[in-house]
């Protein structure tokens, strides 16, 4: 099998394209490494997704160029800029169909990290009439820093055209001022509030999107306002769902949201990445896992990771008690206020820090590529906590093992009960969760640094 050649030095970038502009603009970020995070070990992630994507059965494989796909030159120079090189197979699948006359909906799956963001973000940017300025496409996710992650992606491929952008989300538009930006990223709440104070005029909006749609369609509020938000929205406005989950139920709801709608659905063994190596570590009680955290985190020095619990509260006391034994942590819940969400989270994202305990608001879309492990302090469990949150779980070590790269994940155990939910994740997605010991850290040293170095 052929390995696709795609590091951001390849110097048959955008041979096939037809637009000068586009090949000039190709050759010269041909030599930039635009797309290579701060602190990435970039060889040897660019070595894995090169090998992912030889395999057809990947979702990364695609046969077709980004030139294929009838993108405007300007959201090329975009894409290209941003180290892109080929179509990943969502993107290749998904863009016709979004694009295509008379536009129709959309309900889009693929795996966690094979970009579908820029499937959505290069459909709201492929729809906008750019000599009217009025609001066009609206996105709407589940949480803030997600929202802004997307307005960064738009921001970054849009570079080359003339859209006008506006975040809605707590404390993004000033009191009663107008929001004329063509395109408009933001969480449901407020952007609920801004269309019904008359602040975001909807009448020429021709995209909705959904990101975690399932999410937005299943929980209580969030179905309510996203039902709302599709009412207030023109008849004939495009729908895009997309997720990398959608449970029966949801399934079935969403066809009802986005009627008659093109489909994308990937099978229960499909849904987890190949590359996410998945682990479980058997504490003896709720206190050994603190005292196994700690311990690990005296091993682990490669990369960032992500610490998930259930809880605010056990958020807190977690990043309180490592911070006292000497780690460097940060924590993010629903209890702080935006602008410390904001600068915890930039802080992470700039690699200023390398350990987050979060709970499940940022189980899903956050995207960053140096995040090479993933903790389930707390398996995630519905309601009753007596059967996981599959999604949940599913969302949650999809932040690690983006786009192809390896990561590894581990679930603490402690009791029969969450002994009991790792097994019943296990057999649902038909993966081996492998146990790692608890006392011979030579040996989870060794395990560790050789699935992170892949
Ligand atoms: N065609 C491409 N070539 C190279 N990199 C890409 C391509 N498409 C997306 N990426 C990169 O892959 C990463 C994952 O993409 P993205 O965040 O859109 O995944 P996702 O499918 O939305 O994941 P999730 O389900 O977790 O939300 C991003 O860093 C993005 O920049």
């Amino acid at each position: 099998m052929e390995v696709t050649k795609e590091s951001a030095n390849s110097p048959s970038l955008a041979s096939n394209g037809g637009d000068k502009a586009v090949d000039k603009l190709a050759s010269d970020v041909a030599t930039l490494d635009v797309a290579v995070p701060k602190h990435s070990e970039l060889h040897e992630s660019n070595y894995e997704v090169e090998v992912e994507r030889a395999d057809p059965n990947s979702p990364l494989y695609s046969v077709s160029s980004f030139e294929d796909l009838k993108l405007h030159p300007d959201l090329l120079k975009g894409i290209y800029e941003m180290g892109f090189r080929k179509p990943s197979k969502i993107q290749e699948k998904a863009l016709p169909l979004l694009l295509g006359n008379p536009p129709r909906n959309l309900i889009g799956q693929s795996q966690s990290g094979t970009g579908k963001t820029a499937a959505f973000a290069l459909s709201m940017l492929s729809r906008i009439d750019y000599s009217s300025d009025v609001p066009q496409a609206i996105c709407v996710a589940p949480a803030r820093e997600l929202a802004r992650q997307i307005m960064a992606v738009i921001k970054s491929m849009g570079k080359y055209t003339t859209v006008t952008v506006a975040e809605a989300i707590k404390q993004s538009v000033m009191r009663n001022q107008k929001v004329n930006a063509q395109l408009i990223v933001g969480t449901p709440g407020t952007m609920t509030d801004l269309i019904k104070r008359r602040l975001i005029d909807v009448r020429n909006v021709k995209i909705f999107v959904l990101d975690e749609a399932d999410n937005m369609l299943d929980q209580q509020g969030l179905g309510d306002q996203s039902i709302r938000l599709k009412n207030m929205m023109p008849k004939n406005t495009q729908i895009v769902l997309f997720s990398a989950t959608y449970s029966d139920e949801v399934r079935d709801f969403a066809t009802r949201f986005a009627p008659d709608a093109n489909q994308f659905k990937l099978k229960v063994e499909e849904l987890s990445v190949s590359t996410i190596k998945q682990f479980y570590m058997d504490c003896k009680n709720s206190d050994h896992k603190f005292e196994v955290l700690d311990a690990l985190y005296a091993l682990l020095t490669i990369g960032q990771s992500i610490i998930f619990v259930q809880r605010r509260d056990t958020a807190d006391t977690i990043a309180r008690r490592m911070t006292e034994s000497g780690h460097r942590v940060i924590n993010l819940h629903g209890g702080l206020t935006p602008t410390e969400r904001d600068q915890v989270m930039d802080a992470f994202r700039n690699g200023d820090a390398k350990v987050l305990i979060t709970t499940n608001v940022l189980a899903r879309g956050i995207d960053i590529m140096q995040v090479n492990l993933v903790i389930n302090y707390d398996i995630p469990t519905n309601v009753t906590g007596r059967t996981p949150d599959y999604e949940t779980y599913l969302h949650r070590i999809g932040r690690t093992g983006r786009f192809g790269r390896t990561g590894v994940s581990i679930n603490f155990v402690h009791d029969e009960q969450s002994w009991k939910l790792v097994e019943m994740i296990q057999n649902h997605f038909k993966r081996e969760i492998v146990q790692v010991p608890t006392d011979d850290y030579n040996k989870i040293e060794k395990i560790l640094k050789k699935e992170i170095k892949g």
